[in-house]
């Protein structure tokens, strides 16, 4: 046989392996996307705006959103659960109905952590509570980063402190024009703890930027933190900000949940490794999903121009 035959039967071989794969991940979706009855927050809402999307609404629009005790964990249980949700491919997450995306930490329950410090009378067991709170806070916005599926936020008007550290954790950053940030921090007395630091350098690669911001809090527009790019798309009205998270959502929750996860957990392992590192982590993740049959499925549909349908993961 030449190669040309090897090819050819190959190809072949591949076609019929994926008419029949294809017919059985078809039943497997039949049921498409199961509902977020399972999902019972309250300081969240979940729905489901097209198949294997789901949209994550802050909800507590009486306090702008702002992060208590309550709002910090809801975050962590969400992403955890929608990590192993095979009806979630992708998330959006919004401000809701709320005045402003969020205004970071709730200033009322910092103050009901300072009267919990006052009760101990002692550095050492005062630090101790300090430090499990700070980590179970870090916790929850590494929830984002630590979720395989991509996490698009959708932020209207202001993104404070807190907001703005969870928001760089995420994958994809939109905002309305009407939308403005601010590292707020040290205005509280406090070096950000929860992420900023780390990840927002990264994101934009602005170090002089990220250490103005950091040190004096200014407030800065959306057309900034576009033009550094902290957000890639502006949008005129809260309306078209969402209907264009929603269908970049729709977007990719089409594509192989096999290529989808596995590049999203390369993207993020690649941002503190080197690229020698990224590779050998990428090369370990292919030689297991390049046997997938998502591999064949989308191959072949590129191939034949039908959309593939691929099963749940
Ligand atoms: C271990 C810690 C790790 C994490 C650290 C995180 C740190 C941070 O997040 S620092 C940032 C803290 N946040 C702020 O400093 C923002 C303070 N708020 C504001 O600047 C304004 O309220 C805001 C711009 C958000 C909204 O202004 P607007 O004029 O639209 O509304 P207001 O009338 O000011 O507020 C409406 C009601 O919301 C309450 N509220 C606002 N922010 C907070 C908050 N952060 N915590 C709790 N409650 C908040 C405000 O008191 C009003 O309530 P009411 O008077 O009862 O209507």
């Amino acid at each position: 046989m030449n190669r040309m035959q090897v090819c050819t039967k190959l190809f072949s071989s591949l076609k019929l392996m994926t008419q029949s794969k294809v017919h059985l991940t078809r039943n497997m979706c039949a049921t498409a996307t199961a509902g977020t009855e399972k999902y019972q927050f309250q300081t969240l809402k979940l729905s489901t705006p097209s198949p294997f999307v789901v949209h994550v609404e802050f909800n507590r629009p009486d306090r702008m959103n702002a992060f208590n005790r309550q709002l910090w964990t809801e975050i962590k249980d969400c992403f955890d659960q929608l990590h192993n949700d095979p009806d979630c491919r992708v998330v959006v997450l919004s401000g809701g109905t709320s005045k402003h995306f969020t205004a970071g930490i709730d200033l009322f329950d910092m103050m009901k952590l300072g009267q919990e410090l006052g009760a101990i009378d002692e550095v050492g067991r005062r630090g101790r509570l300090l430090e499990g709170t700070i980590k179970l806070y870090q916790d929850c916005i590494s929830a984002l980063e630590n979720c395989y599926k991509p996490v698009i936020v959708a932020v209207h008007s202001a993104c404070i402190g807190a907001g703005l550290n969870l928001i760089t954790a995420a994958d994809i950053r939109y905002s309305t024009r009407d939308a403005w940030f601010s590292l707020k921090e040290v205005d509280i007395g406090l070096a950000a703890d929860v992420g900023a630091l780390q990840r927002l350098p990264r994101v934009v690669g602005n170090h002089s930027w990220v250490r103005e911001l950091a040190f004096t809090a200014r407030k800065f527009s959306s057309d900034e933190a576009y033009t550094q790019g902290l957000v890639s798309r502006l949008f005129d009205t809260r309306e078209a900000l969402l209907d264009g998270a929603v269908k970049l959502a729709t977007e990719i929750a089409a594509k192989s949940p096999i290529a989808v996860q596995g590049t999203k957990k390369n993207l993020v392992f690649s941002g503190d490794h080197s690229v020698q590192e990224g590779l050998d982590h990428i090369r370990q993740i292919n030689m297991l999903n390049l046997q997938s049959e998502d591999f064949l499925t989308a191959i072949m549909a590129s191939q034949s121009k039908e959309t593939p349908v691929f099963a749940k993961l």
